[in-house]
């Protein structure tokens, strides 16, 4: 992808951000899906503005977002390479008004995350990254390379975890529990894994069901910047268009891989 597109990919995701913000900012009604999630007005208007632009940019590649209608699983499995959307990810944040909700839009090639915009509207925030590019965040006017942290001595620091405000706190505490000194946060939507990525937080278990859309995009931000998006069982990076379900398997984020914490990791999820 040229320079100029990616560009303009950014901006055109944060564009989608502004009409998001607009709603959160004023009422809004809220639906629920077929599995109960939360739907809004927002949701639909970030999905219509993400595929038109993605359409503009690339007519050539399919794309897949939570909202589209429902697309063949025959179909989906013969893409090579597609865009893969979430228009609003931590939907009951943004209906609980806290802030914590992102835009996130990844491009996939063989299963692979290999580049992803995540954007933040109320904190004005966005996160890159693209495979063998390295990643960023930007913020106003100043964009900074980030990179995924080492992880600290837990004699000298303890290791940040981050997890759900919502989503599978029983095992998230259970995991914690295991680990050695740690401190602990939560938050809601794809946020956690920029921590991450950006060196912020060392470690964030998700021991509860997330979709392909939800991860896609920051764990392209991940490992650009030097960490990892494991599956909790294989330890093997996460993959996307693998089969009928959208689901992924519980995984674990962390920094730099070293041996220490994959010990550490192997006896917490081993129990
Ligand atoms: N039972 C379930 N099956 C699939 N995905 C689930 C799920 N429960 C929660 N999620 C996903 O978890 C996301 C929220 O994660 P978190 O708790 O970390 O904020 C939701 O994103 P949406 O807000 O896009 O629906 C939703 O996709
Ligand atoms: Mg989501």
């Amino acid at each position: 992808m040229s320079s100029e597109h990616k560009d303009a990919l950014v901006a055109g995701v944060e564009e989608a951000g502004r009409l998001v913000l607009e709603i959160y900012q004023r009422d809004f009604e809220v639906e629920h899906k077929d599995d109960n999630s939360p739907l809004t007005e927002a949701d639909l208007a970030a999905h219509h503005a993400l595929v038109a632009l993605l359409g503009r940019l690339t007519p050539e590649l399919p794309v897949l977002s939570e909202e589209s209608g429902e697309i063949a699983t025959e179909t989906r499995l013969g893409w090579s390479c597609y865009w893969l959307v979430d228009p609003l990810d931590g939907t009951k944040e943004f209906v609980n008004r806290n802030g914590e909700f992102t835009l996130n839009v990844a491009l996939i090639e063989h299963g692979v995350p290999v580049l992803g915009v995540v954007h933040a509207p109320v904190l004005g925030v966005t996160w890159f990254g693209e495979q063998d590019n390295g990643a960023w965040r930007s913020e106003g006017e100043s964009r900074q390379p980030i990179h995924a942290r080492e992880l600290p001595d837990p004699a000298e620091a303890p290791w940040v975890v981050v997890g759900s405000r919502r989503h599978g706190a029983e095992a998230f505490e259970a995991f914690c529990a295991r680990l050695p000194a740690t401190e602990c946060t939560s938050m809601g939507s794809s946020l956690k894994l920029c921590l991450v990525a950006e060196g912020k937080a060392d470690l964030y278990p998700r021991l509860a069901p997330t979709c392909e859309w939800d991860t896609a995009a920051a764990q392209a931000v991940v490992t650009a910047a030097g960490g990892q998006v494991l599956d909790a069982e294989t330890l093997e990076p996460l993959r996307c268009n693998r089969g009928e379900s959208l689901l992924n398997p519980f995984f674990v984020v962390c920094g730099q891989r070293d041996a220490r914490w994959e010990q550490a990791l192997v006896a917490a999820l081993a129990q």
